[in-house]
């Protein structure tokens, strides 16, 4: 793969897709590992505390405040639905620190992401969909789309990081490659 001064993505290789219909699969710890954690208490270790009142799903997510005087945000997102199928035209990255996504109204999400570098392939983007009881880390530098709800109006914690230094690197998909995801019928 080829090391690009500045990140962009890599026109498609010979023999790839022109267009790529991703269907968003349902979003699991083993599918994301390359991407970042699921925050879920499902398949999750827990401890009961407060005398047996509560249940502890613990350190489900690695929060990633970068280097330097940098410092982790708790912030609210309230996002409005997107259409679907939703055309991808760029993606994002946070190079110095994680970034992690909460629904706080049980808001099912798509995931669409893309392996950290800074050469991007079409065909390596990937496409998830949450079941509402889920959140998402995204690991320092993971390529991703903005956050995205196709249902209703939903609010979510994000957790990232805060300090000096552009933390957000955008890329465009050439207008050659056409990329929507769809959810399954
Ligand atoms: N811009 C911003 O903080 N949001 C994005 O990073 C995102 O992933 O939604
Ligand atoms: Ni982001």
């Amino acid at each position: 793969m080829l090391t690009i001064a500045s990140p962009t993505f890599l026109p498609p290789t010979p023999g790839a897709p022109a267009a790529l219909e991703l269907v968003a699969q349902p979003l699991t710890r083993e599918a994301f590992a390359a991407f970042g954690d699921v925050i879920e208490s499902a398949h999750s270790r827990s401890m009961p505390i407060n005398g047996g009142m509560t249940t502890r799903f613990h350190d489900l997510a690695r929060v990633d405040p970068g280097p330097g005087d940098s410092r982790v945000l708790v912030n609210i997102f309230e996002t409005l639905p997107y259409a679907l199928p939703l055309p991808v035209n760029m993606l994002e990255r946070h190079p110095l620190g994680s970034q992690a996504f909460v629904p706080m109204d049980g808001s099912r999400f798509l995931v669409v992401v893309a392996p950290a570098g800074d050469a991007v392939r079409i065909e390596d983007i990937r496409a998830f969909v949450t079941n509402g009881r889920q959140g998402v880390n995204y690991a320092r530098g993971v390529w991703h789309h903005p956050l995205v709800v196709t249902q209703q109006r939903a609010s979510f914690v994000v957790i990232d990081r805060g300090g000096a230094g552009p933390n957000c690197d955008e890329i465009f998909l050439p207008p050659v490659c056409a990329v929507r995801v769809s959810l399954a019928a």
